[in-house]
């Protein structure tokens, strides 16, 4: 097994009782997976099942070059600045007790510049908003050694183009850094656009998982969110956006 890749074989997770069939699946380095599926599902434990905080309830889970996870939301004890948030990502680097070098600081001033949050180094984490909070943890999660980063609906609290600053990050750690990125997204055209993968959860246990354009078909998508939807092209543009033909009435 190569540095970055996780392998789930047979997976039973859940809490009292499975929530899914026995899941397989297998994310090498420089994939991108997206997992899809309707609100509490199962794509959170899922994730936290992957990192080893909760305990499968069969099967396995094997992963080379270590884990590192972007939380859904993150509260933290005391008054800490972005930037030590940040340089947090680098502990495995860090000794105790000792001063950063300058490649841990410069490594997280180039993260806070990639994410177009420099100006926040010195604002107290606790004092930003939602989606700037959201940011910065990405931030951290970019410094870190860990070869397989999972994210938990990193794009939720992000604006239109902070979501595609996030979604084109997501695509330069797997192609050019060759880690392994698995996220969940409530947007599937976030799944068309950057993952080469898609686990897509479905009701009564069922999943499909494999390459995102055979997994995120209109088919497919209309069970998993019970919802009929088209798939529409726009000229000169590769990813097709989903429109969910459902008509308010007023
Ligand atoms: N600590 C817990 N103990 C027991 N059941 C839980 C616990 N946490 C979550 N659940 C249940 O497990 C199921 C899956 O929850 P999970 O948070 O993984 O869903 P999700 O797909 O991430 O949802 P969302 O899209 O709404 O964030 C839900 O039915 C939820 O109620």
């Amino acid at each position: 097994m190569n540095s970055g890749e996780l392998r789930v074989e047979q997976l039973l997770y859940g809490y009292a009782k499975p929530l899914f069939e026995p899941l397989s699946f297998h994310a090498r380095k420089g994939d991108v997976w997206a997992v899809l599926g309707r609100n509490g599902l199962g794509k959170s434990t899922l994730l936290d099942t992957l990192t080893g905080t909760l305990k499968p309830l069969g099967g396995r889970v094997e992963n080379k070059g270590g884990i590192g996870i972007v939380a859904q939301h993150s509260h933290l004890p005391f008054p800490y600045s972005v930037s030590d948030v940040v340089l947090m990502g680098r502990a495995q680097h860090v000794k105790l007790f000792s001063q950063p070098r300058r490649e841990d600081t410069q490594r997280v001033t180039q993260a806070l510049e990639q994410l177009n949050i420099a100006h926040l180094a010195s604002n107290t984490f606790s004092s930003l908003s939602g989606g700037q909070q959201q940011l910065v943890m990405i931030a951290r999660a970019l410094v870190t050694a860990s070869q397989t980063l999972l994210l938990d609906e990193p794009c939720s609290a992000l604006d239109l183009a902070n979501q595609q600053v996030v979604l084109q990050l997501i695509s330069d750690l797997a192609h050019r850094q060759q880690r392994g990125i698995i996220f969940t997204t409530h947007d599937p055209v976030h799944a068309l656009q950057v993952a080469t993968h898609t686990l897509l959860l479905l009701p009564e246990g069922k999943w499909l998982a494999g390459p995102t354009d055979s997994i995120a078909t209109e088919e497919n998508l209309a069970q998993a969110y019970g919802l009929s939807l088209r798939k529409i092209g726009v000229e000169n543009y590769a990813t097709p956006f989903i429109a969910p033909l459902f008509t308010i009435e007023r």
